[in-house]
C-alpha cells in the first residue's frame, strides 16, 4: 500500500516522472545482470514472465473503449507513465515501456481510452511540451473499420522441399522440417531466426503465397484448408516495397481503396477510407510525395514501408502477414511500426511477422514466436516465457544480452557468450575434434543438434495436442468463412478504367519526358535536312526516298518493340502480387495495360512525321500524308502488339530482350523488303514515293 501511494506521489509531474524513468535506466546500467534477468534474460525467467503478463494486463486494460481524440500517442504515453509504479522502477522493461509508449505510434485500430482521472490529470501538460512525433505524425482519427472474422492460424508439420537442378543431377533441398505453430486473432505471432533459416518461405506458406510443390503438414484458417476465397481476408506485405515510384502516397492508396474495397462501399467511402489510412499510419505530410525508386527520389524507407502495410490493412484484412517489416529501419521507425502491428492485432487480427534482429523493445511486443534455425523448429511458444524454456535447456546467457540476440547467437549455433548444458559440454568432451570449435565449445552442428532435439523432446507433442483443441468461434462465423463468394471490388470495366487511369498517372513522366521528345525530334530533324527537299522522278531520286522510308519503317518498328516488350516482365512482380490480393482479373489489366499507351506512343509519330515528311519533300497532298500516318500506326500497333505479347509470354527480362533484338532483326529485314516492294511495284512511273496501306498490303 505504501509501496503504491509513493508511486503516485512519484508520477504527480512531469519532472517526476523523467527522473523515474532515469531512475529505472541507471538501475538497469548498474546491474546488468539483475535487469537482463528481469527482462526475461537467463537468471530470472519467472521475473520475464511476470514482467509480461503485467505488460500485457496493461494493455489489456488500455483497450477497451478506444476513443481516439487528437494526440491520442500523447495520452496513451502519459497514461501508460501514470501507470508506472515502484515495481517497475527497479525494472528495465518499465524504461522500455515507457519511452516506447512515449515514442509509439498511435493506431485507432485498438483505439484507446484514458479513464476519466487520467484525462483531468493530464490537463496540467500542455501539448507544447510533447515533441512533434516528426517521423509517423499524430494520429487524430479513428477507421470506421468493419468487424472482420477472426481467423485461428494452426499449422502442423509443415514441411517444404525444393529441387535443385544441376547439370547432371537433382537434388532435393529441405527448407523447413516439420514447423508446428498456431496464431490466434489479437495476437501478434514473430517468426524469427537467421538469414536463411526459412522464415520467408514459412510465411509464404501461410499467407498461401506458395502453392507449388505441395507443401507437406496441414495449414487451416478457423480448421479449414486455404481456398482462394481467403485472398480478400488476407494481407501480405512482402519484403521489397513492391510500389509504383511514380505514383504518390496518397494515389497509391486510392487506387488501392478503389480496386479492392467491396463493391458495398460507394466510390468516395473508398476514397475516404484511403485517407483515413494515411492518417492512421502517420503518413499525411507525405501524402503528395511520390514514393520514389532507384532513379527518383521518394519518400523516405520508413514512410514506404507504412505505405505498403498501408495497401493491406486499407482492406481490414483478418490475416494480415509481414516480411520483415523493419529491415533496414532504425530502432525507432522500427518500434512504430511494430506498435502498429500490435494495434492491429488488439482490433481482432492476426498478425504473423518475420524479424531479423529486433531491439528487446521490439521482442517485448510479440505475443507468440517461433524460432528457426536450418528450416527446423527451436522454439514456440510465447515470447515472454522463451528465455524460461530455453534456460530450462541448460542455455543462459553469460553477459547481459537482448534476448533477440541472444535466441539468434542460439539458432546460428554461436554459444560464445552462453553458457550450455553439462550434457553438451560432455558430449563436446567425449567425441572431441568433429564436435569441438575454439575454447572448448560445442561446434554449431552440435548446439543446432541439441536444440532441435530438446524441443522435440519436451515441447514438440504437447504443442501439437494443444492444436488439437477445437477453436472457440461459432460454427456459423466458420461456415461463413468457406462460403462467401469470391467477390472483385469492382466490376471489368471499372477495373479497366482505374488501371488505365493509374498507368496514365504512373507513366506521366516517361511520355512527357523530353529526354524522348528531344530524341524524336531530333532524329526527325536530321532525317529531314539529309533527306532535304529529296523528291523528284529519277532513279537515283527515287533510291535516295527509299533508303529514307526504310529508315521510318525500321524506327518506328523498334522503337515499340522495345517499349513494349519490357512493359510486362517490368510490372511482373506488381502484377503478381496485385494477382494474390485478388485486386482485379488479369483479362481487365492486360487489356488496360496494351491500350493504356496507346493514344500517347501515337502522339510522338505524329510530330516525327509532320518535320519529316515536309522536310524531305515527300508527296505534299493531304490523302498521301494521312495515309503514310496510318501505315506508321499501323506499323506501331503491329509492332506494339507483338513486343506485349513477348514480354507477357516470357515475363522474364533477359529472355525478353534476347527475343526484342530478334524481334527487330526481323522488322528491319522486314522493313527492306517493303521498300524494296514498294520501289519495284512503282518502278518509275511514280514521280514521288509514299507508303501507302495499298501498296503495303
Ligand atoms: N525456390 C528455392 N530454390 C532454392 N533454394 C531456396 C528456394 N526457396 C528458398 N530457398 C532456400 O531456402 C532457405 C530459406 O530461405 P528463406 O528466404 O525462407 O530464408 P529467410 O530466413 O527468410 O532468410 P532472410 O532472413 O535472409 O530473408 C535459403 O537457404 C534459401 O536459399
Amino acid at each position: 500500500m505504501e509501496k503504491q501511494n509513493s508511486a503516485t506521489s512519484i508520477i504527480r509531474t512531469k519532472s517526476d516522472q523523467l527522473v523515474e524513468t532515469m531512475a529505472a535506466a541507471l538501475a538497469a546500467m548498474k546491474s546488468p545482470m539483475s535487469s537482463s534477468s528481469e527482462a526475461g534474460f537467463g537468471g530470472g525467467p519467472e521475473s520475464s514472465s511476470n514482467l509480461s503478463r503485467k505488460s500485457s494486463r496493461r494493455l489489456a486494460a488500455a483497450s477497451p473503449g478506444r476513443s481516439i481524440g487528437r494526440n491520442t500517442h500523447i495520452r496513451k504515453s502519459r497514461s501508460a507513465q501514470m501507470k508506472l509504479d515502484l515495481d517497475d522502477l527497479s525494472s528495465g522493461a518499465a524504461l522500455s515501456r515507457a519511452s516506447s509508449a512515449s515514442l509509439g505510434l498511435s493506431f485507432s485500430f485498438t483505439g484507446f481510452t484514458m479513464p476519466p482521472d487520467d484525462i483531468a490529470d493530464s490537463r496540467p501538460f500542455s501539448d507544447d511540451e510533447i515533441p512533434e512525433d516528426l517521423e509517423a505524425g499524430m494520429h487524430k482519427k479513428k477507421i470506421q473499420t468493419e468487424p472482420t472474422i477472426p481467423i485461428y492460424l494452426k499449422f502442423t508439420s509443415v514441411t517444404y522441399k525444393v529441387v535443385l537442378k544441376g547439370v547432371t543431377s537433382t537434388v532435393e533441398k529441405d527448407i523447413l522440417n516439420g514447423i508446428t505453430g498456431s496464431v490466434d486473432p489479437g495476437e501478434v505471432l514473430a517468426l524469427m531466426g537467421p538469414s536463411g533459416s526459412g522464415k520467408t518461405t514459412l510465411l509464404s506458406l501461410l499467407g498461401g503465397r506458395v502453392r507449388v510443390p505441395a507443401p507437406g503438414g496441414s495449414v487451416t484458417y478457423n480448421d479449414q484448408p486455404y481456398s482462394k476465397l481467403l485472398k480478400s481476408r488476407i494481407g501480405f506485405v512482402t519484403q521489397d516495397d513492391v510500389l509504383f515510384p511514380h505514383l504518390t502516397v496518397k494515389e497509391t492508396l486510392t487506387y488501392a481503396a478503389l480496386l479492392r474495397l467491396p463493391r458495398t462501399l460507394t466510390k468516395e467511402e473508398k476514397k475516404k477510407r484511403a485517407l483515413d489510412v494515411i492518417y492512421e499510419l502517420g503518413l499525411e505530410r507525405c501524402q503528395d510525395t511520390m514514393i520514389g525508386g532507384s532513379f527518383v527520389r521518394g519518400v523516405s524507407g520508413g514512410e514506404k514501408k507504412r505505405v505498403s502495410i498501408g495497401n493491406e490493412i486499407i482492406i481490414n484484412p483478418s490475416l494480415l502477414f509481414l516480411d520483415e517489416p523493419t529491415s533496414g529501419l532504425d530502432s525507432t521507425t522500427a518500434l512504430r511500426i511494430i506498435d502498429t502491428l500490435h494495434d492491429i492485432a488488439e482490433a481482432g487480427k492476426t498478425v504473423v511477422t518475420t524479424i531479423h534482429q529486433p531491439s528487446s523493445r521490439l521482442f517485448l511486443k510479440f505475443n507468440k514466436l517461433i524460432l528457426l534455425g536450418k528450416g527446423s523448429l527451436l522454439y514456440f511458444g510465447q515470447a515472454s516465457e522463451a528465455m524460461v524454456y530455453f534456460s530450462s535447456i541448460g542455455c543462459t546467457p553469460l553477459i547481459a544480452m537482448n534476448p533477440a540476440e541472444f535466441m539468434l547467437d542460439l539458432a546460428n549455433g554461436n554459444v560464445n557468450d552462453i553458457s550450455v548444458p553439462s550434457e553438451l559440454e560432455d558430449k563436446v568432451q567425449m567425441e572431441n575434434s568433429e564436435t569441438e570449435m575454439k575454447g572448448g565449445k560445442p561446434a554449431p552442428a552440435v548446439v543446432h543438434e541439441y536444440l532441435v532435439e530438446a524441443y522435440e523432446t519436451r515441447v514438440s507433442e504437447s504443442e501439437k495436442k494443444k492444436l488439437m483443441d477445437p477453436i472457440p468461434i461459432d460454427e456459423k462465423i466458420k461456415s461463413k468463412l468457406c462460403s462467401a463468394k469470391r467477390e472483385w471490388g469492382t466490376n471489368w470495366c471499372d477495373q479497366y478504367s482505374i488501371l488505365v487511369r493509374r498507368g496514365l498517372r504512373e507513366r506521366r513522366h516517361d511520355y512527357f519526358s523530353w529526354l524522348r521528345i528531344t530524341q524524336v525530334i531530333a532524329t526527325a530533324t536530321i532525317l529531314g535536312l539529309l533527306w532535304w527537299q529529296s523528291g523528284g522522278n529519277s532513279s537515283t531520286e527515287l533510291k535516295d526516298q527509299a533508303g529514307l522510308l526504310f529508315f521510318i519503317a525500321v524506327f518506328w518498328g523498334f522503337f515499340p518493340v522495345f517499349t513494349a516488350i519490357f512493359t510486362f516482365p517490368q510490372e511482373r512482380a506488381m502484377l503478381s502480387k496485385e494477382r494474390a490480393a485478388d485486386m482485379y482479373r488479369l483479362s481487365a489489366y492486360f487489356v488496360a495495360r496494351t491500350t493504356s499507351d496507346l493514344p500517347l506512343d501515337l502522339l510522338l509519330p505524329v510530330v516525327f512525321l509532320a518535320v519529316v515528311y515536309f522536310m524531305a519533300g515527300l508527296r505534299t497532298d493531304a490523302g498521301s500524308f494521312f495515309l503514310t500516318m496510318l501505315t506508321v500506326f499501323l506499323c506501331i500497333i503491329a509492332a506494339q502488339g507483338l513486343g506485349l505479347a513477348i514480354g507477357a509470354t516470357l515475363m522474364d527480362l533477359k529472355r525478353a530482350t534476347t527475343l526484342a533484338s530478334v524481334t527487330v532483326m526481323t522488322f528491319m529485314l522486314a522493313g527492306g523488303y517493303f521498300v524494296k516492294f514498294q520501289y519495284s511495284y512503282h518502278g518509275f512511273a511514280t514521280s514521288r514515293l509514299t507508303i501507302t496501306p495499298t501498296n503495303f498490303f
